[in-house]
């Protein structure tokens, strides 16, 4: 039985040991039917390992996996992949060369020829290759086959589907566009989907929920938002996004920086702490004669630095600084071309509601 509330793919206690080493340390997942969920984190973090025994292409050495209220592996039990009702999405993930189109997209349906046929030819029309049905993949571009291979991954109605990579063989340009198809589709098809990712904006533009993964554990797990916005700690943070980090060191709760006090709370005195922040969340101002703006309480003190270099990225410019008082080197990003020459002094400031701080590891 299958209540209204039971999770379409739970993962629990997940371990995979190569060699000796825990590759995979203590994964727990739930994911619900059309919810994205992203699996982030470094090369190397047992994301694919994961996913591959999800998929049952792997085994665990510890834990289970569930999908509708089934353990399909664990002590005793295994459920071979191709009767776990699950599509499988990679980046190399080749079309059959010799089959047409349509055929790719038909290769793993069952049913009646008007069924089959029928099948194929709205997922075609979904990926907006309706056209494309007799034609080869070797007629294809990359973003073509990929949108191909996205339609012959869904045609069997997965409950699950499990992407690793899926986009990060095309170029940017493409991807964006691809990237947003495919999640409407996949909405519209209402699979629980989890797709493994290296990359931040991925999760971020994809997921409904992103777990964050290192060393073979998930170290956070909440909606893009809040990962970004209350990340765990400094590598959390800075996994993100470039980052600028204070030192200090705790007294009374408080750490003093030449950007007046910070709470620390919790954290005992004498304890060093990082005081972190994202280079667009600094604000600058000019130099007037020696004198800077007064205090807010949104960004506290302001503090002067001379600055180092500033290059025009594009879409924002990115000013590097060394503070005055001890010689802490901060970049701002500034949404506009503004490029200030080396030893220009400016007044720097800090948004301080968007300020973590951590305790130094
Ligand atoms: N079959 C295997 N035998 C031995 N070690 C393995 C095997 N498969 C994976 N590993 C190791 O397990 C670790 C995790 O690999 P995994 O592919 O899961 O990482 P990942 O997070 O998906 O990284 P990437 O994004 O680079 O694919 C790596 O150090 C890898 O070398």
């Amino acid at each position: 039985m299958t209540g209204q509330n039971t999770a379409r793919l739970e993962v629990r206690g997940l371990k995979r040991n190569f060699g000796g080493l825990d590759v995979v340390s203590d994964v727990s997942l739930s994911l619900q039917a059309g919810q994205v969920t992203g699996l982030l984190g470094p090369s190397g973090c047992g994301k694919s390992t994961t996913l591959r025994i999800i998929a049952g292409v792997d085994q665990q050495t510890e834990g289970e996996v569930w999908i509708d209220g089934q353990m399909v592996a664990g002590p005793g039990v295994f459920v071979p992949p191709e009767k776990r009702h699950i599509g499988l999405m990679f980046q190399d993930f080749a079309l059959f060369p010799h089959l047409s189109v349509g055929e790719n997209v038909a290769f793993g349906l069952t049913g009646t020829r008007t069924e089959k046929r029928q099948r194929v030819h709205t997922l075609l029309e979904k990926v907006g290759l309706g056209s494309f049905i007799d034609k080869y993949p070797h007629e294809l571009s990359g973003g073509e086959q990929q949108r191909v291979a996205l339609a012959r991954a869904l045609a069997p109605k997965p409950s699950i589907m499990l992407m690793d990579e899926p986009f990060s063989g095309l170029d940017n340009r493409l991807r964006d566009g691809i990237r947003d198809e495919a999640l409407s589709i996949l909405k519209e098809e209402g699979a629980a989907v989890l797709l493994v990712t290296h990359e931040p904006e991925e999760a971020m533009r994809m997921a409904d929920e992103i777990a964050l993964m290192r060393a073979g554990q998930i170290v956070q797990r909440g909606a893009p938002y809040n990962i970004y916005n209350a990340p765990v700690d400094l590598q959390a943070a800075a996994f993100f996004s470039d980052v600028n980090v204070i030192p200090g060191t705790v007294e009374g709760a408080l750490t003093q920086t030449a950007f007046g006090q910070f709470l620390a709370p919790g954290v005992p005195d004498g304890s060093q702490v990082d005081i972190v922040i994202r280079p667009q969340h600094l604000k600058i101002d000019f130099d007037r004669g020696g004198v800077g703006p007064s205090p807010t309480p949104d960004h506290g003190v302001w503090a002067r630095g001379l600055v180092k270099r500033a290059r025009f990225i594009g879409k924002e410019s990115l000013v590097e600084f060394q503070m005055e008082r001890d010689g802490t080197l901060l970049t701002a990003s500034v949404p506009s071309v503004f490029l200030p020459k080396s030893d220009t002094p400016l007044w720097i400031a800090i948004r301080r509601d968007r300020c973590f701080v951590f305790p130094r590891h």
